[in-house]
């Protein structure tokens, strides 16, 4: 870095302006965890900055526009095409109509000024549309008390509306807002499974964030797990898909070929009502598409179950012997013995099972799924999507003194770290991590063994996978069997613990942190329960966006604000549709409450960024001496 500048003058240049960023009050982080394919809230939350905008706009107009007014403005930045297409219908009079654009531009102008005050020009010029570059910098940084500018301004707004671009001009200054308004933006896992669009949601940040990173949730390890060559993985998402009625998610986003798979479904398997699927839009399914789903998930379940048997054999290390239990069942009385105890079989499906060797699967299945297989390795669009997944992101981050992750730290009931022994090597804390991590990266960006193929498995539902943290999956259980008691799945210690600030404070420091906060996603945060643990230390913040949960969550969910002024809990209401949201201009957002308020606000110096600017400062500074 240093290397690029050769003159004085350049170094010194240089030096002001890093003194410059570092003085910057530090950028508004914006925490979302368990999106869960909601694509729609998803983007509603990214559009209003999680609250953020709203706040700004008060700020600044309380006193001059209505709180009508305020939300109009604050709907127009959200979904400015639409809210234009409806003003523009609800306004007949053209001189009404040309006066509300040159209202709006006022309003628009004064909000991008505002929500660009604390970035250099060079970044607010990042955001900015390339068409309209030059013109908004000359109305952004004009100085209206002087009258030849306010005159040029005037100009160049008349000018906008003369040459009919005045659309074009609030739509693009509208994205400008919306990408000023928000800095960094963490998503905390679970993009992936139940809901119609996680494509969307990686499109949506790859396209408009610049600045964004992830941390791997157990639903993405299931589609990270099946390009890395999963069959495991692959027929868990294709299950999920099934049970939530999504399989397009896989046939039109990602072109993968299920008809095989549904022909043999259909063949094999016939309507059952545990195998009903689940509608997360709320639109009803037909029974054609009910009996498709419930088919192939039956087909899916059942060659899952062979191979978990067969996988859970060949690796004594995962401790996963009790979940063999098609080996438990008695097929002519269906019923299952489990710890002792007999269980009525309801609706059970095993016709393909064989039961001198319950583990073995068909010559078909295995044929349907090597088909699965190819067809997910050659679906371009899923490569791409996970190499974002990949590229930006990560088992865990520590980012400005906090650490994220989905689920937990696998812990005894005493707090000390459990560990996981492979190979005579023992993971534990942040080591476990780091080895899932290179274990990932390793399977999908270069190739994976077949023990890899296998512990990506265990992530997603070993006991000491950290990112599901529960003592089983009972899938067969929930599908089988009627008694509660079965269905039950253990949460790790760590979930009565991180109450505790102590515990808190023991496993900051086992990543190297100090004085930051754990964030989690995973769990939901039921109505009653606070998302806010550990005397302030620990958050959890599922965003609850995922519809079929909304009868435990009650309220939708929480996202976390991090700016200059400290860390604020945002609520949210359940969101219903897009449509409803624009139309009846409903913000979702509710409540904000502050954690925690700096003493003085936090400047870009005290950032992780800050840290890499002074390094960079120590250098430059080097430099000079050397040239003087
Ligand atoms: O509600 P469903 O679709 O039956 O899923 C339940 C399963 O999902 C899990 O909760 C994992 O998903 P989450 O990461 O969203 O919690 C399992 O522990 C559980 O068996
Ligand atoms: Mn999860």
């Amino acid at each position: 870095m240093a290397n690029n500048f050769t003159t004085e003058n350049e170094l010194k240049t240089e030096l002001i302006n890093l003194s410059a960023i570092l003085g910057l009050p530090k950028g508004t982080e914006v925490f979302v965890s368990d999106i869960h394919g909601e694509y729609d809230e998803f983007a509603h939350i990214m559009r209003n900055g999680s609250g953020n905008t709203k706040q700004k706009i008060a700020e600044l107009f309380t006193g001059r526009l209505s709180s009508v007014s305020q939300k109009k403005l604050a709907f127009l930045i959200y979904y400015p095409s639409e809210i234009l297409k409806r003003t523009k219908a609800s306004i007949d009079d053209k001189d009404d109509l040309t006066q509300w654009y040159m209202d709006t531009f006022n309003n628009l102008i004064e909000m991008l000024r505002y929500t660009a005050n604390k970035y250099t020009r060079s970044k607010v010029r990042k955001t900015l549309d390339p068409e309209f570059v030059y013109v908004t910098e000359e109305l952004l940084y004009a100085d209206n008390n002087m009258e030849t500018k306010q005159l040029s301004y005037q100009n160049i707004l008349d000018g906008i509306i003369d040459l009919q671009m005045a659309d074009e001009f609030i739509i693009a200054t509208c994205h400008s807002i919306q990408r000023l308004v928000v800095d960094h933006v963490h998503v905390i896992g679970d993009i992936y499974d139940r809901g119609p669009h996680p494509d969307f949601v990686i499109e949506h940040l790859a396209r408009h964030w610049q600045s964004f990173d992830f941390q791997w949730g157990n639903h993405d390890i299931l589609w990270m797990g099946s390009l890395a060559g999963s069959k495991l993985c692959m027929l868990n998402l294709l299950r999920i898909c099934a049970r939530y009625d999504n399989l397009t998610i896989l046939q039109t986003a990602y072109g993968i070929d299920l008809q095989k798979m549904v022909d043999f479904s259909l063949k094999n398997y016939q309507a059952q009502t545990v195998f009903l699927p689940k509608s997360d839009t709320g639109k009803k399914i037909s029974k054609s598409q009910a009996t498709i789903d419930g088919c192939v998930q039956q087909a899916a379940a059942i060659m899952q179950f062979k191979l978990e048997g067969q996988t859970i054999k060949k690796h004594p290390e995962f401790q996963m012997e009790s979940r063999l239990l098609l080996e438990k069942i008695d097929f002519d009385r269906q019923t299952i013995t489990i710890d002792g105890q007999t269980y009525p079989i309801q609706e059970g499906c095993f016709q393909l099972i064989d039961r001198e060797d319950p583990y073995q699967l068909t010559e078909d299945e295995t044929a349907i799924i090597d088909y699965l297989m190819e067809q997910f390795a050659n679906s371009e669009k899923l490569h791409r999507h996970i190499n974002y997944l990949i590229d930006n992101g990560s088992m865990y981050l520590k980012y400005n003194d906090n650490l994220l992750l989905h689920g937990c730290v696998p812990v005894d009931k005493n707090g000390e770290l459990l560990s996981l022994e492979i190979d005579g090597h023992k993971y534990f804390g942040h080591t476990l991590f780091d080895y899932f991590d290179e274990i990932i990266r390793e399977a999908l960006k270069n190739k994976a063994t077949s023990q890899d193929v296998d512990m990506i498995w265990y992530l997603w539902t070993g006991k000491l996978s950290p990112l599901f943290g529960k003592d089983r999956m009972t899938t067969f259980e929930r599908y089988f069997i009627a008694d509660k008691k079965t269905h039950v799945e253990v949460l790790n210690p760590y979930y009565s613990l991180r109450q505790e600030e102590w515990f808190a404070d023991k496993l900051l420091q086992n990543f190297g942190l100090e004085n930051g906060h754990i964030i989690n996603g995973h769990t939901p945060v039921r109505v009653g329960e606070s998302p806010i643990m550990a005397n302030g230390k620990i958050f959890v913040i599922d965003g609850g966006m995922s519809k079929p949960y909304h009868k435990t969550t009650g309220i939708g969910g929480y996202t976390l604000l991090s700016n200059s002024y400290g860390l604020q809990l945002v609520t949210h209401e359940p969101f219903t549709t897009r449509d409803k949201a624009i139309k009846e201009m409903t913000d979702v957002v509710s409540t904000k409450r502050v954690i925690e308020q700096a003493v003085s606000r936090k400047r870009v110096a005290q950032t992780d960024v800050g840290k890499r600017l002074k390094q960079q400062r120590e250098e430059l500074l080097k430099q000079l001496a050397r040239i003087k």
